[in-house]
């Protein structure tokens, strides 16, 4: 069987349907060519020195990997050099990250998550990369980029996606036509596209929540899990199984293929944070992705990708995935 390469499929999406510019397209070439160096890195493991942590801490507290700490290294000088942007922003960065003078300078403003579900590098479970892009908006033309400018709705990402480093290495995207799953081809390096048009079942019965932190959820999430527990003689009226990897990229990659929900919902803890998850780097891509594949992505309010960001590093609750479970979720919200 022939596949198209992400070239080809990119090419098309630019030339024949105008879904894609051509500074976006070189843009996501140059993301992927980073999460194949980085997908290299994964795979030495403990023969290339990249596992264990690094003892330093990111700007949310958190303890950094040398995974961590690479990943977004090679993120930053793929797109220094040949991304077309203007600035990215990073989960392990304190602030934006401009494009210094000398370099090829573009329109566009790249976020990413460079390696998603840490707690799993050491233990050899997938993990992944998660890049959103979005555009400078018209009133930073001629001036320097600021924090500010990347503070826009999911709903003006231009494209969003991310690379899972699991028994096979995938790349799944979106450019706003729908979802592409293309798997590295180790031999030839070419991304190809394997799964195309993705689409999330609308009805499921698994679901993934971390049920440790069951005693800190708010009503509706609770009430959910408990129907969701009684099983068939509950008023769900089936049997639900779980899952938890601890990586979202992992999750949210089983969801796209077979369906479910996954949930990391804000909660009632003392510490007043809106969930764990970040709203610019994990929730909106991902959301971004699973619309398109027609599923829904609420934070228990309202839809994830109509969220006004007000800070670069903002967190927030996310429920996302079949669209029927997702809707309950959203009726028991507002019910509470
Ligand atoms: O360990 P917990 O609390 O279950 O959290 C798991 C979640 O945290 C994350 O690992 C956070 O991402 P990072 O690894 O990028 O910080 C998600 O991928 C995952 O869904
Ligand atoms: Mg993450
Ligand atoms: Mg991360």
């Amino acid at each position: 069987m022939k596949y198209k390469t992400l070239t080809q499929y990119l090419v098309e999406q630019q030339r024949e349907h105008k879904a894609v510019s051509a500074e976006v397209r070189l843009l996501i070439e140059t993301v992927s060519r980073a999460c194949k160096a980085i997908s290299h890195a994964v795979s030495k493991g403990a023969l290339g020195g990249v596992l264990g942590s690094l003892g330093t801490e990111n700007v949310q507290g958190e303890v950094q990997k040398k995974l961590d700490v690479l990943s977004n290294e090679i993120l930053l000088e793929a797109n220094e050099w040949g991304g077309n942007l203007a600035a990215m922003a990073s989960e392990e960065m304190q602030t934006i990250h401009r494009i210094p003078n000398h370099y090829p300078k573009g329109q566009n403003l790249l976020l990413f998550d460079p390696l998603d579900g840490s707690s799993n590098i050491d233990v050899n479970v997938s993990i992944g990369t998660i890049f959103s892009v979005l555009q400078a908006p018209p009133e930073a033309a001629g001036r320097e980029i600021a924090e500010a400018d990347f503070l826009q709705p999911g709903t003006r990402q231009v494209a969003a996606g991310y690379a899972i480093y699991g028994p096979q290495t995938m790349l799944v995207l979106t450019v706003g036509a729908g979802v592409m799953g293309f798997t590295l081809d180790r031999e030839m390096g070419s991304w190809l596209l394997t799964h195309e048009n993705i689409r999330l079942p609308e009805q499921t019965a698994e679901f993934a929540i971390n049920m440790s932190n069951m005693r800190h959820w708010e009503a509706p999430v609770r009430r959910y899990i408990d129907e969701c527990l009684q099983g068939e003689t509950g008023p769900l009226g089936k049997n639900y199984n779980m899952r938890w990897i601890a990586s979202m990229v992992a999750d949210v990659h089983r969801i796209l293929t077979r369906g479910g929900v996954f949930m990391y919902p804000r909660d009632a803890r003392a510490s007043g944070r809106k969930g764990k998850l970040r709203l610019m780097y994990e929730a909106n891509p991902m959301s971004f992705l699973v619309e398109q594949a027609g599923g829904r992505a609420i934070d228990g309010g309202g839809r994830i990708l109509d969220i006004q960001p007000d800070a670069l590093h903002q967190r927030i609750g996310v429920i996302l995935g079949s669209r029927e479970e997702v809707e309950r979720l959203q009726r028991y919200h507002q019910e509470a």
